[in-house]
Formats: C-alpha cells, sequence, structure tokens
C-alpha cells in the first residue's frame, strides 16, 4: 500500500527532515511540498540536500494545494496551521508538527502563544507514559496528529516514568537543557546569528516562560501528576541539531534507588527508540543524530535526594520528524518503526 503525501513548509528544517526520512519509507510517496516566500522555486534549489526530490516544485501553501492527499503534514510557523487543518477533509490524515494542536487548556494557549486556539489532537509521541491507556492505542485511532515540542517531549519522557511509577514528586522538578539552534527554525533571528551563538552557550526564556512548559506539565499530568510544577530553562549552545536534558526531581522519602531506577526501566522496556542506559552511562547529543532515538542514562543522588535523568534527542528527528512519521505509522496501522532510523551518525 502506498499513501499520498502533501508537506507545508516543506522548505524548513522540519520539512526538510520529514522529506530526507520519507525518501527511505516504503509506503509513502511525497506529491506535493509546500512553503511561502519559496514558492515557485524547485525544492532541491532550497534543500540541496535532498537530491531524491529533484522532481517536485514548492507550490503556495494553500488548502487546495494540500488536500486531495491520504497523508498531510503541516510544518508551518506556530498559528499557521490551525486554519488550514480545519479546512482538510476529516478523513484525511493530517499531522501538524507545529503547537496549534498541542495544548488542551486555552487558558495555556492564550498565556504562551495568543491567537485562534484550534482545540488539541492527539498527542504524537506513543511512548509517553500515561495513568490511562497507552499514547500508542491513542495514536492508533486518530486522524489529527500533534507532533510534539521537541524540548518539551524529551523533558516529559525524561520525568513521565518517575511520576507514573509515584516514586519521584511532580510539584519539585527541575530541567536545564543545551540545545541547538535548528530548533529555531530557519528564518533569521538576531540573537541566534553565528557571530552571537559561536564560541558561546546562551540561555533563553528563562524564568518560566518558555511556552514548552504548559506541554511539559500537560504531559506530566497525563502520567499522573496532580500539580506537575517544572522550572524549565534551555540554552543554546554551538551545536546545529540536538538536544542533551538535565532533569532533575525529588524522590519520593523512602524510595529505595533500586525502585527509582525500576520505574524508567519498566516505563521503557522494549521500546525501540526510547531507550534507558545501563547503570553509570549517560548519553551525548552526538550518539542520536540523524537517529529517532532518545538515549537515557539515570543517577540517583542519595546526597540530595535526588533522581538526575540525563536525555539525548535530535530534535528534528525523535523530536520532530521522527516523532511525526511514528505517529503516522501507528494511525495508518503499519509497524510503528517503518522507515524511521534507530542509529544515529558518527562522528
Ligand atoms: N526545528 C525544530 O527542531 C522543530 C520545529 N517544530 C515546529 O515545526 C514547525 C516548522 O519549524 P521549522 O521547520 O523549524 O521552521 P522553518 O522556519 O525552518 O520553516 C518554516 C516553514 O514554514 C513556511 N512559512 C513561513 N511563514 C509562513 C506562513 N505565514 N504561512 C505558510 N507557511 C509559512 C516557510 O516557508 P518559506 O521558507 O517559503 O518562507 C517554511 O517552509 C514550527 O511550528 C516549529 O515550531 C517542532 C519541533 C522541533
Ligand atoms: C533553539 C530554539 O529556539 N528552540 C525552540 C524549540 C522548538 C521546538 O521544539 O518546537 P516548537 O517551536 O514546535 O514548539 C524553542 O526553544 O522554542
Amino acid at each position: 500500500m502506498t499513501y499520498s503525501v502533501a508537506i507545508a513548509g516543506a522548505s524548513g528544517y522540519a520539512g526538510g527532515e520529514l522529506l530526507r526520512l520519507l525518501a527511505e519509507h516504503p509506503h509513502f510517496d511525497v506529491r506535493t511540498v509546500t512553503a511561502h516566500s519559496n514558492a515557485g522555486q524547485p525544492l532541491v534549489a532550497v534543500q540541496p540536500h535532498l537530491r531524491g526530490y529533484t522532481h517536485l516544485t514548492l507550490k503556495d501553501t494553500t488548502v487546495d494545494n494540500l488536500a486531495g492527499h491520504d497523508v498531510v503534514f503541516l510544518a508551518l510557523p506556530h498559528g499557521a496551521s490551525g486554519a488550514i487543518a480545519d479546512q482538510l477533509p476529516a478523513d484525511t490524515l493530517v499531522v501538524d508538527c507545529g503547537a496549534d494542536h498541542r495544548l488542551e487548556s486555552e487558558a495555556d494557549w492564550d498565556a504562551f502563544y495568543g491567537g485562534e486556539f484550534h482545540g488539541a489532537w492527539t498527542y504524537g509521541v506513543p511512548e509517553l507514559p500515561r495513568l490511562t491507556g497507552t499514547q500508542r492505542d491513542r495514536l492508533a485511532k486518530t486522524r489529527r496528529i500533534a507532533a510534539p515540542g521537541c524540548n518539551a517531549s524529551t523533558v516529559a519522557l525524561s520525568l513521565a516514568p518517575g511520576i507514573r511509577a509515584g516514586v519521584i514528586e511532580a510539584t519539585d522538578l527541575v530541567s536545564v537543557l543545551a540545545v541547538g539552534p535548528s530548533g529555531a527554525g530557519k528564518a533569521a533571528k538576531t540573537h541566534l546569528l553565528a557571530s552571537e551563538i559561536l564560541g558561546s552557550a546562551n540561555p533563553y526564556a528563562v524564568g518560566g516562560t518558555h511556552r514548552h512548559t504548559p506541554e511539559i506539565e500537560q504531559s506530566l499530568r497525563w502520567a499522573g501528576g496532580a500539580e506537575p510544577t517544572i522550572s524549565f530553562t534551555p540554552v543554546i549552545v554551538p551545536m546545529s541539531r540536538g538536544i542533551l536534558a538535565t532533569s532533575t526531581a525529588r524522590i519520593v522519602p523512602g524510595t529505595s534507588a533500586a525502585a527509582v531506577r525500576e520505574a524508567w526501566e519498566d516505563a521503557y522496556a522494549g521500546e525501540t527508540f526510547v531507550q534507558l542506559l545501563p547503570e553509570g552511562q549517560f548519553p551525548r547529543t552526538a550518539d542520536v543524530l540523524g537517529a529517532n532515538t532518545a538515549l537515557i542514562g539515570l543517577a540517583v543522588d542519595e546526597h540530595a535526594g535526588r533522581v538526575v535523568v540525563v536525555a539525548a534527542v535530535d530534535n528534528l528527528v525523535k523530536g520532530t520528524a521522527g516523532a511525526a512519521i511514528q505517529s503516522t505509522n501507528l494511525a495508518l496501522g503499519l509497524a510503528e518503526s517503518t522507515g524511521l532510523p534507530v542509529n544515529g551518525v558518527a562522528p
């Protein structure tokens, strides 16, 4: 079976990564690619690394151009996909890589994004531990998928197992991330000029203002945290891709170190794309570049009474395009790992 695919925002980083991964997928045929300022250009003029797509030209991002495909991926700036998605047929599988359909709470949307609220779709992180049912089962029944924010899914995967198992306190969570600038997209931003970020580590959205805060807390509520509260600080570092998230949480008093580790082991046993490393080992971003893999290392800091979880993810693969395709596979009843790389690119 071959599914026809349209990608909106194909000239951007997320759209480009969708195209790179879909080229290796046996069941998808990318027929339409759209853009905004680059509409009218040959795709390879804008994405010169994607030589397999010399036959495609970027069209305008309109409902007419996107309708008529089995699957539509929207890789557009926040606020641009909601209105388009509203007009696509109900039986089309639509996957939004932006934030427009991630949050269940309109108050959170208003506080962190603003503009029209379009309501939440099924969140595209299959491995996310939930108190009731599984995220995987929810994805298998949907025609509307909200791919995650890359920082948000990395942190949620880091902490949800401990909350699900009741071994950490959900009200005292801290996460600091080293992130690559490709997370911010291709559009020029002065604070992301090479002259600003090369040779420097730059914190941003400090003090609870980052828009992924409610997205993380939403995922942790699904895992059973009654009032999850996270202090979350990203730091841009000079690597084009990658996220290294260090998250810590207070261990519920009386819980053994073995029971803490067991929570993560149980959550991710048998998972292909989320792997807990053996005790004493911690991931590097270099280990997951190009892979749809989240690697997690865990230590119990007995002195501080906290668990320390270190997670590495490629923001454009497991953080966006890979998660989107993995979720799409589930929604179409395909094997979940079809077309997705578990191995990274090194050095
Ligand atoms: N980069 C990442 O690591 C991640 C990105 N995402 C999300 O994916 C989405 C795309 O991000 P990313 O690829 O990084 O961004 P880019 O800036 O790299 O790409 C944006 C794309 O949207 C198009 N576009 C810009 N403005 C408009 C508009 N007004 N209407 C329609 N299309 C428009 C651009 O077209 P043109 O080039 O022709 O102007 C381009 O194709 C965002 O919502 C982002 O938050 C999610 C997780 C991680
Ligand atoms: C470096 C940088 O700016 N990174 C982005 C991550 C983008 C992402 O994960 O996703 P969404 O924009 O789709 O939410 C940020 O922190 O906002």
